[in-house]
C-alpha cells in the first residue's frame, strides 16, 4: 500500500483511562499497531468508575470497575479496540468481546517504594506499609510474621503518583505496587526494593496488557493477534483459570504466577504456583504444580483448576472470606 492510500485510511479508535499508566501503555500499544498497520491511531479518553469513585476497591466490588466502562465503549463501536492492565481484567470473558492480543509480560513482580532507601528486611519495629490489596497484605504479615518484622500493613488506594506520595510526605513508611506499572510510567528509579516472588507471589496476570476488540471484527482480531506472546498467554491463562476456580475476583486475597522451568531430560515445564490467605498473615494456603507447557487454552484452563483443587482441599475457600464478592 502507498504511503498516500494509507494515510486516507481512517483512524483507528483506542480507548484508554486517562490515568498516567493507562495513557503509558495505551501509547506503547498505540505505537505497536501504527507499525503494524501503518494506520493512524488516536487515542478516545474514557473515565471508568474505579477512577472517580473514593471509596476502597475491596468496598467497590474490585472486579472490573477499571473495564467496564471501556468495554462499553467497544460494544456501543465508540472506539475500536481497548488495552487494559490484564490483572484488572475480570476472568470471565464476554463472547462478544476478544481478547485479540496479550503482548509479552513484562516483571512480574510487586517492589517496594520505601523511605530512605530502606528494604523489606530493614523496616524497622512499627513501620507502616501501605497497601490496599488483601493479596498483597497477607503474604507481607505472613512473611513478617515468620521473619520477626513488626511492620503494619495500612489500607491506601488511588493512582500510583497518590501512593508513592504517602511516602513522600512521612505519612507511611512504604508503599507496595507492581514493578511494571513503574517501568512503565518511568518511575522504575523509585524502587528500593524488589519483592521476590517468594516472598509475594503478584497479582494473576501482573506485569501483562490485554488487547480487547469486538470479536465480530475479524479483521482487526487478526491484525492485533500478531501483537501476541503466546508464552505470555499459556501463563496468564493458567494463573487467571487458577483464580476463576477458586471463585475469587481480583480483589481477592489470591496471588499466582506461571514459568516455564527445563524438566527432566531438558523438556520444558510449566510450573504454576498459587497463595491464599488471609490478609493478617495467619493463616496462608500456597501451592504449586507442574505440567507439560500448554499448548493449547485449554490445557492452560486445566493446569489452573488442578492447582485450585488442591489448594482448596487444603481449606483455601475458608481463607477468602474477605473477599469483596
Ligand atoms: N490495580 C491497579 C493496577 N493495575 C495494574 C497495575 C500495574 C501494572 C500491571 O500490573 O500490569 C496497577 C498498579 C499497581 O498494582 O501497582
Amino acid at each position: 500500500m502507498t504511503e498516500r492510500a494509507q494515510s486516507t485510511q481512517r483512524a483507528l479508535r483506542l480507548g484508554t483511562r486517562r490515568s498516567k499508566l493507562a495513557m503509558a501503555q495505551s501509547g506503547h500499544v498505540a505505537e505497536a499497531v501504527r507499525q503494524l498497520t501503518g494506520r493512524p491511531v488516536e487515542l478516545v479518553e474514557i473515565t471508568t468508575y474505579g477512577d472517580t469513585s473514593r471509596e476502597h476497591l475491596a468496598q467497590i466490588g474490585g472486579t472490573g470497575v477499571f473495564v467496564t466502562a471501556l468495554r462499553d465503549a467497544l460494544l456501543a463501536g465508540e472506539v475500536d479496540f481497548a488495552v487494559h492492565s490484564l490483572k484488572d481484567l475480570p476472568t470471565a470473558q464476554p463472547a462478544e468481546l476478544a481478547l485479540a492480543a496479550i503482548p509479552r509480560r513484562e516483571d512480574p513482580r510487586d517492589v517496594l517504594v520505601a523511605r530512605d532507601g530502606l528494604t523489606l528486611d530493614r523496616l524497622p519495629a512499627g513501620a507502616r506499609v501501605g497497601t490496599g490489596s488483601p493479596r498483597r497484605m497477607a503474604q507481607l504479615n505472613a512473611y513478617a510474621r515468620s521473619h520477626g518484622l513488626r511492620i503494619e500493613t495500612v489500607p491506601i488506594r488511588g493512582n500510583v503518583d497518590t501512593r508513592i506520595g504517602y511516602v513522600r510526605s512521612g505519612e507511611l513508611d512504604a508503599v507496595v505496587l507492581a514493578a511494571a506499572g513503574l517501568n512503565r510510567i518511568g518511575r522504575s528509579d523509585e524502587v528500593t526494593d524488589f519483592l521476590s516472588v517468594d516472598t509475594v507471589l503478584p497479582a494473576p496476570g501482573q506485569g501483562a496488557l490485554a488487547i480487547e476488540c469486538p470479536a465480530a471484527d475479524a479483521a482487526l482480531v487478526a491484525t492485533l493477534a500478531q501483537l501476541d506472546d503466546a508464552h505470555t498467554r499459556a501463563a496468564v491463562t493458567a494463573e487467571r483459570s487458577l483464580l476463576a476456580a477458586l471463585e475469587a475476583g481480583c480483589s481477592a486475597p489470591v496471588g499466582a504466577l506461571a514459568d516455564v522451568l527445563p524438566g527432566e531430560r531438558d523438556v520444558h515445564e510449566m510450573r504454576l504456583r498459587g497463595v491464599v490467605g488471609t490478609t493478617d498473615g495467619s493463616s496462608l494456603v500456597q501451592l504449586s504444580t507442574t505440567g507439560p507447557v500448554p499448548t493449547s487454552h485449554d490445557d492452560a484452563v486445566a493446569l489452573g483448576r488442578e492447582l485450585a483443587v488442591e489448594m482448596l482441599a487444603k481449606g483455601a475457600a475458608g481463607l477468602m472470606g474477605e473477599r469483596a464478592l
